[in-house]
């Protein structure tokens, strides 16, 4: 491309991002104000063309993959990571980020003259918090090199074969998409691996990498591949430009500040609202350069607005509608039930997935849902019980084995209706498509969590839904979550329940005057405590998942222990929330000592409370 025609594009890019007064704006405005001659807040009006990438590239992207255009923090990132600079990028779920990294690398890799080979080892590294992004990253990277064959993409992760992987490191892999542990196993112990050539690493879903506990392996690995870099002869070898690296989240926070000290040189950051940026920020250009406070010194003034910004308020795709349900402990699983069904029956086509604490939860409610039968009339005889709900199910946790966590993950994808049932595992930079409701059944504890979790519908402009269970008890999360401007309408819980329960209520003279002695909740969950106490199996994923319920509630962390406070549950109710009619006795030390705990602050309570009666009386 001639310089002429490379100024022409800048400019085009550029022009895409001025508003119509002509003053410039940032990277971030652009987002915000859904400008670029974008109706949908989504897309941007210039071509991949414009940003620079390679006609063959921008082909295949618009043919094969069909990308017609960039979205928005696609045109306004490639064309800073082509440059080479380091970025920090922050956009919404679903906005297209994995591109944002992949389409510069591939264009720089396939323009080296000579063409790469297998043997010149590893040129880029993408680091990802899970298995299943890992496999989704290379899926996308592999369909992205189809016209590149000469660039090789490979995966290494846990629960893989290591001497697999090791085979395939031997032979040599361009860009390389890896979890943290097992990339930094492969550093120490394959000498076959070849990183000499390493030009970018990639944090993709930077802060959960962080959150999961690979901080100290992220440090190892960074220190580990520094020392190649600074190996004078790599310089000498290949004329090198110093090494490039990207983080890219949907959320920021001090664990994201943190990495990006360590592994950031002088870096862009692209995706800020100007007013988060603060006014020290320079606004010079069409990007914010981060503060220098991120070089070293926290205490800097601008390291500390950088700070503050990180506990600003996140994005949410904007065709996201958000509801909370409030619902008595005892009577949460009915509901939950009642509400899946409403919806399958409303649209029998459709994938909604539903978010629990623990793998334990995950494993007795997908248990529950393909056993239970169930008519709302079984008191007659002649009507046959059918399944409660007649969609395909799913589970996918940390606790399954590789091969079916791998199955689950595919098969959600392919399928056009299917619900399924999941722990954070599956919060983070999923892309299931055609996802239409994300059910919040356990609270995710922070509202960086939330995001995540709810960014798994209403992706790349279109429409979704979220719903978030809370007790009463639960209802001040919402302030919390406001806190992030993240706010949340009431669900119409009755009038849903009545409308599902007709007929139902027809047949039942009581009215009902509350969800807890609703005739519709009472008899299901009636017969769901009949259906778990006649079957060992179930009963026992029920006590099961009934433990590591409460001791997930009691890990809630920092300001949200005032929230989620164990000591305020009623735990026969919290039984009964799994079909429970008994609350199981077999509990584990830390949980007696918990109970015990809980007792005594109810004596004291208790006792306070007869003291200031005996003063009020005397
Ligand atoms: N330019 C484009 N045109 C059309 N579709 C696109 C484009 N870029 C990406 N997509 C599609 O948009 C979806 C979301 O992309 P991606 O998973 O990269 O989003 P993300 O911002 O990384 O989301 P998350 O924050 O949840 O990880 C994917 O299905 C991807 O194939």
């Amino acid at each position: 491309m001639g310089e002429a025609e490379k100024r022409k594009r800048k400019r085009k890019v550029e022009a895409a991002v001025e508003e119509d007064d002509g003053e410039r704006k940032s990277a971030s405005d652009v987002g915000r104000l859904g400008a670029v001659g974008s109706s949908d807040g989504v897309f941007a009006s210039c071509s991949f063309e414009d940003l620079g990438l390679h006609p063959t590239l921008c082909q295949h992207l618009k043919e094969k993959m069909g990308f017609e255009v960039p979205t928005l923090i696609q045109a306004q990132a490639i064309p800073i990571v082509v440059s080479g600079k380091d970025v920090l990028v922050n956009a919404a779920t679903g906005t297209g980020k994995t591109i944002v990294y992949l389409a510069p690398i591939v264009h720089l890799l396939q323009m080296r003259n000579p063409r790469i080979q297998r043997a010149d080892g590893t040129f880029a590294l993408v680091l990802v918090p899970t298995r299943e992004l890992c496999i989704q990253v290379y899926e996308i990277l592999e369909r992205l090199l189809h016209r590149f064959h000469w660039i090789v993409p490979g995966y290494i992760t846990g629960g893989e074969n290591r001497s697999k992987e090791k085979a395939r490191l031997r032979k040599g892999i361009s860009i390389l998409v890896a979890t943290p542990g097992r990339l930094l196993d492969h550093l120490k112990n394959t000498s076959a691996f070849l990183h000499k050539n390493l030009h970018w690493i990639v944090f993709d879903e930077a802060d959960r990498i962080l959150e999961l506990g690979f901080g100290k392996a992220i440090e190892e690995i960074i220190e580990f591949l520094r020392s190649d870099e600074s190996g004078s002869d790599r310089k000498l070898r290949t004329g090198e430009l110093p090494r490039q690296n990207l983080l890219l989240s949907a959320t920021l926070n001090e664990k994201v500040n943190q990495l990006a000290k360590i592994s950031l040189d002088d870096p862009i950051m692209i995706g800020l609202d100007d007013e988060k940026m603060t006014s020290k920020a320079p606004r010079s250009s069409l990007t914010h350069l981060l503060p220098k406070g991120l070089e070293g010194n926290d205490r800097s003034e601008d390291g500390e607005a950088f700070s503050s910004h990180l506990a600003d308020d996140y994005r949410l795709p904007e065709r996201l509608s958000q509801r909370y349900v409030k619902v008595p402990c005892g009577s949460r699983l009915s509901v939950l039930l009642s509400i899946l069904r409403i919806f399958y029956e409303k649209e029998d086509s459709q994938k909604i997935v539903v978010f629990f604490s623990t793998c334990d939860a995950v494993d007795f409610h997908y248990a529950l849902l393909n056993e239970f039968h169930w008519s709302a009339h079984s008191k007659l005889e002649t009507i046959k019980k059918q399944p409660f709900l007649r969609c395909k199910t799913l589970c996918l946790h940390g606790n399954m084995e590789h091969d079916a966590r791998r199955t689950a993950f595919q098969s959600f994808n392919a399928e056009k209706s299917a619900l399924l049932l999941c722990t954070d595992v599956a919060a983070r930079g999923l892309d299931f498509p055609k996802v239409r409701c994300i059910i919040q059944y356990d609270s995710p504890g922070e509202a960086t969590e939330y995001v995540h979790r709810v960014g798994r519908t209403a992706r790349l402009g279109e429409k979704g839904e979220a719903l978030l269970f809370l007790q009463p008890i639960e209802v001040d999360y919402l302030q919390e979550l406001r806190r992030h401007s993240v706010s949340l309408a009431e669900f119409p819980l009755q009038k849903v329940i009545d409308g599902l329960s007709v007929n139902f209520l027809k047949s039942n003279s009581s009215r009902p005057s509350s969800l807890d002695t609703h005739p519709w909740i009472m008899a299901l969950q009636k017969a769901v405590e009949n259906f778990i106490s006649g079957g060992p199996e179930l009963r026992n994923l029920a006590k099961s998942a009934f433990c590591s319920w409460v001791r997930a509630y009691t890990a809630h962390k920092g300001e949200l222990k005032r929230i989620f406070m164990v000591r305020k549950l009623h735990l026969g109710h919290v039984a009964r929330s799994f079909g429970l009619k008994e609350q199981p006795s077999l509990l584990g030390r830390s949980f007696h000592l918990q109970a015990k705990k809980r007792k005594w602050d109810l004596k004291r309570q208790g006792s306070s409370k007869r003291r200031r009666l005996t003063k009020k009386r005397t």
